[in-house]
């Protein structure tokens, strides 16, 4: 007898695959609404920085593959078979469902390359997936995975690339090292919906440094919007700013509400934040993000695995 397919619907931010999807992909950002000519030089000029377009793309595809091969070596009773859809690109989440249906999968798992639950990230990749699901009659059930940021692996996981940063300072000094964890900020109206976002960034933050032992560490927040509503503060270049006037001269940052590199890390933080740094004559170190890490896949894989057997 043949093993019933059991899909997964893995989805993901999505980034530009040529110069000229800059434009339709920032507006389907902006939910339909164009950039102004000066928004996208901006854009375009920071994929510049960071050499043309984003690895990105290549990352989640990779992230999918081997998610599928993790998935079967943890349980090889059963057959997976994984499925990226996009929250911003071709293909995107309602593709993807449409795609799933014609092959005949009923019975899926939704998971986010996110770690962290917020109405506005997770929950809006959910909602998608549930649109296309009742456009397309199927598949019959999705069980989603909301959140995985205390997920033991995922926090083994960080915990050794932090370790791997504050192991680039001498011994002596490691424990004056403040390490900040970061994840995107968002307009700070969530926090009157009681949104779990930033709770559980504080969460992630608590767990990976109780593993190593390291007590010198907060969160702060990177890439707010560029538009008048008050977004969730400190920003991390904020957050530099002020521990160089504490007399601090070393900084950890990992962008924990990040999986890949990407455009956020690889500006934002490489570029941008590490600017600054040098300028104020600070030694950052910015941790090295999961990507395609056996173990990291091996954390997102047992928490589809905990979903399927949720149901
Ligand atoms: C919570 C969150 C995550 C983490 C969770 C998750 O991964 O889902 C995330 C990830 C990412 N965000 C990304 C890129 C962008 N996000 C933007 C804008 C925005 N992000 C938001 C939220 C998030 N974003 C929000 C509320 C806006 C404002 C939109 C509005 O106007 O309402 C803009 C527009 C310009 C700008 O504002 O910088 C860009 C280019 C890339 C891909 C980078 C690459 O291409 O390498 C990734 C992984
Ligand atoms: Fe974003």
């Amino acid at each position: 007898m043949s093993k019933k397919v059991i899909g997964i619907l893995a989805m993901a931010y999505g980034t530009p695959s040529s110069v000229e999807e800059i434009l339709p992909y920032y507006t389907h950002i902006r939910r339909g609404r164009p950039p102004e000519p000066q928004q996208l030089q901006e854009l375009t000029e920071r994929y510049e920085a960071i050499g043309g377009l984003s690895p990105l793309n290549e990352i989640t595809a990779a992230q999918a593959q081997g998610l599928e091969r993790t998935l079967h070596e943890l349980n090889p009773a059963a057959d997976y078979r994984v499925y990226t859809g996009m929250k911003h690109a071709h293909p995107f989440i309602e593709e993807t469902v449409q795609q799933m249906v014609a092959d005949g999968i009923e019975e899926a798992i939704g998971v986010v390359w996110a770690p962290h639950y917020s109405t506005m990230s997770i929950g809006t990749y959910i909602k998608s997936a549930e649109e296309a699901r009742e456009k397309w009659g199927g598949p019959q059930a999705i069980s989603y995975v909301e959140s995985w940021h205390v997920q033991p692996l995922f926090i083994d996981s960080t915990a050794k690339r932090v370790a791997a940063a504050l192991a680039q300072f001498p011994a002596e000094e490691r424990a004056s090292v403040p390490v900040v964890f970061t994840a995107h900020s968002l307009p700070e109206r969530i926090l009157q919906l009681g949104d779990p976002y930033p709770r559980q960034i504080e969460e992630t933050g608590a767990a990976v440094t109780a593993q190593i032992g390291h007590n010198n560490w907060f969160t702060g927040w990177q890439s707010a919007g560029r538009t008048p509503e008050p977004w969730l503060g400190p920003d991390i270049l904020d957050v530099i700013r002020e521990q160089h006037a504490q007399g601090v001269t070393s900084i950890v940052i990992c962008p924990v509400g990040f999986v890949s590199d990407h455009l956020e890390v690889q500006y934002d933080i490489d570029i941008e934040a590490k600017q600054l740094a040098d300028e104020l004559g600070m030694k950052l170190v910015r941790v090295a993000s999961p990507n395609d890490e056996p173990l990291f896949l091996q954390a997102v894989a047992t928490a589809v695995l905990e979903q399927a057997k949720k149901g």
